[in-house]
This record gives structure tokens, sequence and C-alpha cells, in this order.
């Protein structure tokens, strides 16, 4: 069939698409090894000319990391698969259970699977003559943000009939946001045993050239953590984490902050990871377990990873309020 001529009903239904990052279908290596080639393959997260990248990529990346990619992903596994796209499915199935029959709320990721362009066409097929692409990402990066939406376009670039599309902007400022993530901190730190010196806000990091050249996640991250430490009425640092490759990232770097806080005083910490909205690998095994572990190493005597806003009634309530506003004027059909 002309990919053209897509089959379409029309009901003037509208749906969302939550979009988020994507993740391995299996903690092993060759399903680590599918998903990077796919992630890592995107001109929006490595700027360089495939001519130079795709023989660093596949002659050693993908020969090198999976394996121990694949050991991390085996620590955070949960009996309902990866942590991100467990989280990123129950935010879907309570968003749809908080907006009702209307509105059809999905869920898709950006590299690996459920595909964009299945569930695209499963909204399309449902009766979707409206949709709102919702990348679940509250700082906008080029990386993240506009690959997500670059994506589904190039899926409605081969079809015949489109529907009509809006986008999720950024939410880093807003205060259902940043409420929200108070919310959460304080309940957080209410139920620890100690009481930490300082918050840590962890931020994934990008390359500090692509803050040069404009992209406004660098700014985004710290207005987030500034408007944070304002309603909570206490400092809260920023680093940023997650270092890949050999270019000079964004600073301070999330581990050596690790390691050189006790040495400044601080013993007991927090961290959070406002970015995220969801908890992943990132968060649970490079913050909860060898962040922890490194913090503990340099002399700090207690630390608390307090978890993303995941699917807790206060993400759903946030997110409904944000796609709502999205939504206005989109009167679902009756
Ligand atoms: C939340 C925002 C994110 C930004 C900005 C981002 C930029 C970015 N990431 C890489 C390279 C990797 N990221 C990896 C995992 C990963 N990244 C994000 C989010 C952002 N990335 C998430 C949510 C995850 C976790 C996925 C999961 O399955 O849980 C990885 C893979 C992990 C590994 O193999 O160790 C890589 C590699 C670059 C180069 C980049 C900026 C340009
Ligand atoms: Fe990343
Ligand atoms: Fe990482």
């Amino acid at each position: 069939m002309n990919p053209l001529d897509y089959p379409v009903r029309h009901s003037g239904r509208i749906g969302v698409l939550l979009i988020n990052l994507g993740t391995p279908d299996a903690p092993t290596a060759p399903a680590v090894r599918r998903y990077l080639a796919e992630f890592l393959s995107d001109r929006r997260v490595v700027e360089v000319p495939p001519i130079a990248w795709q023989p660093i990529l596949r002659g050693i990346i993908l020969n090198t990391r999976p394996k121990k990619s694949a050991h991390a992903y085996g620590l955070v596994w949960t009996e309902h698969g990866s942590p991100l796209a467990h989280y990123t499915r129950r935010k879907a199935e309570k968003l749809a259970d908080a907006f009702g029959d209307g509105v059809i709320v999905d869920w898709a990721m950006r590299y690996g699977s459920p595909s964009i362009a299945d569930r695209l066409a499963a909204l399309q097929a449902g009766g979707c003559a409206r949709i709102l692409l919702a990348p679940m990402y509250p700082q906008y990066c080029a990386a993240t943000t506009a690959t997500a939406n670059d994506k589904a376009f190039a899926v409605l670039a081969s079809r015949r009939v489109q529907p009509a599309i809006r986008t999720l902007p950024p939410y880093h400022d807003d205060p259902a946001y940043i409420g929200a993530l108070k919310g959460s901190i304080e309940g957080a730190l209410a139920g620890l045993d100690f009481a930490p010196d300082l918050i840590l806000a962890s931020f994934h990091g990008m390359p500090e050239r692509t803050r040069a050249l404009g992209d406004p996640y660098y700014d985004q991250c710290i207005a987030t953590a500034r408007l944070l430490g304002e309603a909570l009425g206490r400092e809260v640092r920023v680093a940023f984490q997650s270092r890949f490759g050999r270019a000079k990232w964004l600073e301070p770097a999330t581990d050596r902050t690790l390691a050189e806080l006790p040495g400044q005083g601080v013993r007991k910490l927090a961290v959070v990871a406002p970015g995220f909205s969801v908890d992943c690998l990132e968060t649970l095994e490079e913050l909860a377990i060898r962040g922890r572990q490194s913090f503990l190493d340099a002399g700090g005597s207690d630390f608390a990873y307090i978890p993303c806003l995941n699917d807790s009634d206060e993400s759903i309530a946030l997110l409904r309020g944000l796609l709502a506003r999205e939504l206005a004027g989109w009167v679902p059909a009756s």
C-alpha cells in the first residue's frame, strides 16, 4: 500500500501522545546494542557528521558499551521491565483515566518500542484528527524535545491525511511543576532519618558546545533549580550527570561534585533529578547506586536519592493541567 494512503478514520477525537526517550527491550547486550545504535545515530544527539561518527560508533562504542550498560540495566530492571518504559506507560494509563472519553492518551518512545510511528498510526486509526505531541521533558533540549517532535513529523510526512498537530512546550518554570517538585521533595525529606546539609539537583548533561550554539537547555535547568530553591527556602545546588564522549560537557559534573562535597563539609546529602519525568537508568543506577557509593566513599555519612515524580498523583495532576492548557479550543467529539 502506498504509505500516503494509510487508512484514517475521522471521528474528531483528540489524541495525546506522551513521548519519552527510549530504552532497551531487555537488559541484555544485544538489546542494548540495538537501542544504542538507533539512539546514538540520531544527529540531534551526536552532532558529528556520520562519515566521522559512524566508524567510531560501529567500531568501538557498539562493541564495548552494550555489555557494560546491560549490566547497569540489570541492576534497575523491574518485574514490569525497564523503569523508564514502565513509569511512562503508567503515566499514560492514569492520564487516560483522568481525561476520560473523548481524549485518547497513548505513549511512545523516540528510540525502540513502542515506536512513534506505530502509536501515531494507532491514534489516527482510532479516529484522532487532532493530536498533541507531549515530549516528557520539562527542560527543552534539541537532543530530546526536538528529536521527539522531528520523528513524529517525519512519520506524518508519508501520510496523505495528516491530523492537526500541537506540541507541548517546555515547562521548566511553570509554577505547577515547581510546586509538584517541592511537594515531592518535602514529602521525601520528612521520611528521612537525617536532615540533609544540602540538596543537589542533578540534570542530564549535554555538550557545552550545544549550549554555545544556542540550545536553551542549560538556562532552563538553572531556572528550574533557582525556582525550586526559592520554593523550598533553601539552597538547591546544580550539577550535570552522564557525560558521554570526549567533548567538554556542561559543568559542574555530578560525579565529581559527589566526590568533592564531603571535603567541603557536606556530610549528609539529598539528591533529586528534576529533569527526568520518570526514574530510569540514569537516576536509579548512576545516582542512587553509583552516586551514593562515591559520596559515601569520599567521607559522606548519609545519602538519600529522592525519586522522580513518576506516576504519582501529583505528577498526573501536573500533566493533566499542562496538557489541558495545550488542548484548549480542541473540543472533544461528544
Ligand atoms: C532528560 C534529558 C536528557 C538529555 C538532555 C539527554 C542528552 C544526551 N544523552 C546522551 C547519551 C546517553 N543518554 C543515555 C540515557 C538516557 N538519557 C536520558 C535523558 C537525556 N539525555 C534518559 C532518560 C536516559 C535513560 C534511558 C533508560 O533506558 O533508562 C544513554 C544510554 C545509557 C547507557 O548506555 O549508559 C546514553 C549513551 C547524549 C550524547 C546526550 C546529548 C546530546
Ligand atoms: Fe541521555
Ligand atoms: Fe549514564
